[in-house]
């Protein structure tokens, strides 16, 4: 789904359409890989083959461009090169540092006179991140979660409930950077700011700090260390790069406590053992040279779907999901939906656009979460845009869009 056809035309094979024209517009569930980092990955399997560990040329390369990628991944997030910690993915990276929270309770504070709640590790994080942090922590933590609400009105999850969620045990406060269907931002600036104050006034356990900033990276400015975050989450996918992740940790095992979820050969100081994926890291690492144009090039276009959506075009049809006053939202994404009784869960379908009543399922928790009433969360469509979108693009959705409101329409 979000894939619309290019201009006009009478009905062809869904696969034929395909092929002759698509217009992308779901850059938030992964993006196409950019020139420049496909030749970095080709050059990587055809010349790095070799083991990193091994000493032999083949060996040596690979060493090389994995150390290059690191120091370019390290730079993308304001962090010095020993933070960074390669892995398969976000959801490995996200389930790490839950792992490593809960893992650093029991060794810190194994002798502690438990008086119930105070005995076992509390993790606080938000209702609406990504399943790799929310499953992850009732997996680990199932009766020591709070999953802080974010506010009906902003969408964000504010600074005062998650401190307000804090107790003696609390080892962690996770929170997502942006929220990958609304794009809206979260205070995780400030939250850390509160946090850090907490945590240097009393004697308590430190709690951890983490962001999951895999929907921010290649959108707007990312800075783990202004940030003041522990943890920070790197998903390539999401921005041009490969399928591979990373986390950025402030000093692991020093500074801050990392503890493996892995026992093997001693790759990534032991903190991610495994032979290293040279050519995607090589990818993750080429990416750093592109971000700054991405940011630009989203954002003008985001900025016209609010033009064309507010325009004539759709009248009082449309109710934005993802315009929350006061909120700062991805300038990329746009999430939408347009309203009409008989047009309940006909859209998405029709239009196709990430919404999780296509799947047949509810509509997303995420939305319901942030206030939407549940029959126009029904009608949703996230649209997100990236590098390879244009302006012609933009208007040959809202057209399509529009087709099918006015289908729907007369079928009624
Ligand atoms: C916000 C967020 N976090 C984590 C992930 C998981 O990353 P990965 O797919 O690389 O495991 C995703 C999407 O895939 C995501 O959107
Ligand atoms: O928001 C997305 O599409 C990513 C879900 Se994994």
């Amino acid at each position: 789904n979000q894939v619309y056809r290019r201009g006009g035309g009478g009905l062809k094979s869904p696969i034929k359409w395909m092929l002759e024209h698509r217009i992308y517009m779901d850059y938030n569930a992964t993006t196409p890989l950019e020139p420049e980092v496909i030749r970095v990955v080709s050059e990587a399997l055809q010349d790095a083959w070799g083991n990193p560990s091994s000493s032999y040329i083949a060996g040596a390369k690979a060493k090389a461009m994995i150390t290059e990628a690191r120091e370019n991944v390290a730079r993308m997030v304001g962090g010095k090169a020993e933070d960074i910690i390669f892995t398969s993915g976000g959801t490995e990276a996200n389930n790490l540092v839950l792992h490593t929270a809960v893992e650093h309770f029991w060794r810190s504070c194994g002798d502690w006179q438990h008086d119930g709640s105070r005995g076992r590790p509390h993790i606080v994080t938000s209702n609406v991140e990504h399943d790799s942090v929310k499953l992850a922590a009732e997996q680990l933590q199932r009766d020591d979660v709070t999953f802080v609400c974010v506010s009906k009105l902003t969408a964000r999850v504010e600074v005062e409930d998650v401190v307000a969620a804090v107790r003696p045990n609390t080892c962690l406060i996770s929170v997502m950077l942006a929220n990958n269907e609304t794009g809206v931002v979260m205070p995780v600036r400030e939250i850390c700011q509160r946090i850090g104050a907490l945590n240097r006034k009393s004697d308590r356990l430190k709690i951890l700090l983490h962001t999951d900033a895999a929907q921010a990276l290649g959108k707007i400015p990312v800075d783990a260390c202004e940030l003041g975050v522990d943890f920070l989450t790197i998903v390539g996918h999401k921005f041009y790069a490969p399928r591979i992740g990373a986390l950025y940790v402030s000093g692991p095992g020093t500074r801050t406590p990392l503890y493996p979820m892995l026992f093997g050969g001693g790759q990534e100081r032991n903190f991610r053992p495994g032979t290293e994926n040279t050519p995607m890291i090589a990818g993750l690492g080429k990416v750093r040279f592109l971000l700054r144009v991405c940011r630009w090039d989203v954002h003008l276009v985001a900025r016209l779907y609010k033009k064309h959506f507010t325009a004539a075009v759709f009248k009082d049809k449309i109710r934005f999901n993802s315009h929350y006053p006061g909120s700062d939202v991805l300038p990329n994404t746009c999430n939408v939906s347009i309203l009409g009784p008989t047009l309940q869960g006909d859209v998405s379908h029709r239009a196709g656009g990430y919404c999780p009543t296509a799947r047949g399922c509810w509509p997303s928790h995420i939305l319901l979460s942030c206030g939407v009433p549940s029959e126009v969360a029904a009608n949703a469509l996230r649209l997100s845009v990236g590098r390879g979108t244009t302006t012609a693009d933009v208007d040959a959705v809202v057209e399509d869009l529009r087709e099918t409101v006015q289908l729907l329409e007369e079928k009624d």
